[in-house]
């Protein structure tokens, strides 16, 4: 079934379930899902609520002139999507393959409303897999003497493919400022490791130096700050003190493909809200 989610976050106060809920209610609203969280500690509240698309007396362009009131009334900032309207995912990769392949499975068993509409890579090696699902591949090679070029082409392409989030499947490049600024909370990575433990680069063997027993997976948005985005999702596995930093790689690549794959359906399903540096997952 069709629905307008509608996700809101605003400072707290009484008073704003009974004006969103009674607004949807006067106009025929029927609410299949709805979640609510209030932060004491920046006194904000936040709101998902899921409508079914042909229940509302009025069609969806009108909402926002209707639905004024009350976000003026408490300064609500707020956006709606069609759950008809998939997701349009271009994916960021490297050398790895397992979370491309991942997404790939996902994306074809309609795990979640998105579709992969083009991956890019700064190596060839995925070429052959990618276009044998019928996904358009770019080789897009880092040339050390104009790095920009290969960003400006990452940019050019996201916009070409009108893409809707970015992800990184294991994509091994720090992305310019530029670009985290300007798809700021549309890029998704995947870091290889329980953030923020071991940002940066090579985190399996700043694990196996450190002699940690569980390692782990973020999802998170890219910020201009590496690693130091927002967190989405994360899960950890249990390791010991046998295991190499390349034992901990194979261990780890079953778990950073599960971790993305949760963290871009909560983000395409419209159930991730972010406020100071933190989000809201509403599952
Ligand atoms: N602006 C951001 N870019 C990226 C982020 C981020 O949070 N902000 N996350 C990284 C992911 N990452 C690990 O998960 C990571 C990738 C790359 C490096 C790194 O040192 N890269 C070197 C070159 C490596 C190579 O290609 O040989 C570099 O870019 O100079 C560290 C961490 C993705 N990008």
């Amino acid at each position: 079934m069709r629905h307008l989610v509608l996700t809101m976050s605003c400072p707290d106060a009484c008073g704003i379930i009974s004006a969103v809920s009674g607004f949807l209610a006067d106009h025929g609203g029927w609410i299949d899902e709805a979640s609510y969280h209030s932060d004491p500690s920046t006194q904000w509240f936040f709101m998902r609520q899921a409508i079914r698309a042909d229940s509302l007396d009025f069609p969806q362009d009108a909402f926002s002139d209707l639905f004024s009131p009350i976000a003026d009334r408490f300064g609500i900032k707020w956006r709606i999507w069609d759950t008809g309207q998939k997701k349009r995912v271009v994916v960021l990769a490297s050398r790895e393959d397992h979370c491309v392949n991942e997404l790939i499975h996902r994306a074809s068993t309609g795990d979640g409303p998105f579709e992969i509409v083009s991956i890019l890579s700064n190596h060839e090696n995925l070429r052959s897999f990618v276009e044998w699902n019928r996904i358009p591949f770019h080789y897009l090679p880092v040339d050390s003497q104009s790095p920009q070029d290969h960003f400006s082409e990452i940019a050019r392409l996201f916009l070409e493919y009108k893409g809707d989030v970015m992800v990184l499947a294991r994509y091994m490049r720090i992305l310019p400022e530029s670009i985290c600024t300007r798809f700021s909370g549309r890029i998704l990575n995947i870091h290889h490791s329980f953030l923020p433990s071991f940002a940066g680069a090579s985190p399996y063997r700043q694990a196996f130096l450190r002699g940690v027993k569980l390692i782990g997976a973020t999802c998170h948005y890219v910020t201009a700050e590496l690693d130091a985005g927002p967190i989405i999702e994360q899960d950890v596995i249990r390791i010991d003190h046998g295991d190499s930093p390349e034992e901990m790689a194979r261990l780890g690549r079953d778990i950073e493909k599960l971790v993305l794959a949760r963290g871009l359906r909560y983000h395409v399903e419209d159930r991730v809200l972010v406020h100071d540096n933190r989000t809201i997952v509403f599952h």
